[in-house]
């Protein structure tokens, strides 16, 4: 495929004034179906404004997808530059923007659709090693994995670097430190809050029946109010399984409400939180791999000895368009 380096144009917000007709080249990507917009911008040479990014995320006048990914050079955000400092050899930087054009630390799924980008430009060769991306939550690592038997798309282990549970040990005791009101379901649930580079608050229900009856047209209620919003997570666990090789594995079934975007098919980094959570819950005898279903698919999570948290995946390159920019705000 022929970058589309070379028909990149420096755009400004749709609604302003457009220097004639500039054309835009970009790939639809999906990971369990939580849909990006992926902007080739390795010159560093385009203005991702919010406005570009809602037009490019709309869902009927423009492309569509969960969130726009701009594939960046590493120093060309100050948080690039920081997060790469102490990794040289890492020269992308992953600009991620909800679909409401706010920005987000980081995007699990989104991770794996940029490699997946990467290693089909040539950019990125697995068999050399793993791929060091910078983002606003720090630098993250990818490697390529075999998939599990029988799945059609590529799969990418990501390390999702540390997470924390910032209500601490009284959190971690209680296994709640907030309360979560979601249309649809009578009483509001105690809910556990997971850092996972964003943030996120995980609520357990019932059973499949509830998870159902819950509506996430609306975002869920949280208390406290977190300071800069948060993703939420509705759980239901399903226990636990041992696998041929002898490893204790959990099973989580989960939808979730996306600060930014809405409700989605899946959230990577909502899967983290929400294997952490559930961990917790279940005490230190709990399994450190998790499979996590989401309305699109299924994810694997394993809780690393190093702190750290790793998220295992499909990602898939749907398609690329020829966008012409004057057009996406007609
Ligand atoms: N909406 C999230 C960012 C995208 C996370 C999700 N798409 C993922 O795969 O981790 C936030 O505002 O923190």
């Amino acid at each position: 495929m022929t970058s589309p380096a070379t028909s990149r144009a420096t755009t400004t917000a749709p609604g302003a004034e457009l220097p004639g007709t500039t054309r835009l080249a970009v790939t639809k990507g999906h990971g369990t179906q939580n849909d990006f917009v992926l902007v080739d911008d390795r010159a560093g040479a385009l203005d991702l404004t919010p406005a570009l990014v809602r037009a490019l995320a709309d869902r009927r006048a423009g492309i569509g997808g969960d969130g726009v990914i701009r594939v960046a050079p590493g120093n060309s955000l100050p948080e690039g530059a920081a997060a790469l400092a102490d990794e040289p050899a890492a020269r992308w930087f992953m600009d991620y923007r909800n679909g409401d054009g706010s920005v987000a630390e980081m995007c699990g799924n989104g991770v794996r659709v940029f490699a997946a980008y990467l290693e089909r430009l040539g950019a990125w060769d697995p068999a050399a090693g793993e791929l060091a991306l910078g983002t606003r939550a720090g630098v993250r690592r990818v490697r390529r994995v075999d998939a599990p038997d029988g799945a059609a798309a590529a799969w990418y282990a990501v390390d999702m670097g540390p997470w924390a549970l910032p209500g601490g040990p009284e959190a971690a005791a209680a296994g709640q430190d907030a309360e979560v009101l979601v249309a649809g379901i009578e009483i509001a649930r105690p809910a556990l809050t997971v850092d996972v580079g964003n943030p996120h608050t995980v609520l357990a229900l019932a059973d499949d029946a509830e998870l159902a009856r819950a509506d996430l047209t609306r975002a869920p209620a949280v208390t406290p109010v977190p300071p800069f919003g948060t993703n939420v997570e509705l759980v239901v666990p399903l226990g636990e399984d041992t696998a041929p090789d002898g490893t204790l594995v959990g099973r989580v079934r989960m939808r979730v409400h996306e600060r930014g975007v809405g409700e989605t098919r899946s959230c990577g980094t909502g899967a983290c939180a929400a294997a952490l959570a559930v961990r917790a819950w279940a005490g230190p005898q709990a399994p450190d791999v998790w499979v996590v279903d989401v309305p699109g698919g299924s994810v694997q999570v394993r809780v690393l000895p190093d702190g750290h948290v790793e998220l295992a995946g499909p990602a898939v390159l749907v398609a690329e368009v020829d966008v012409d920019l004057a057009a996406l705000v007609a």
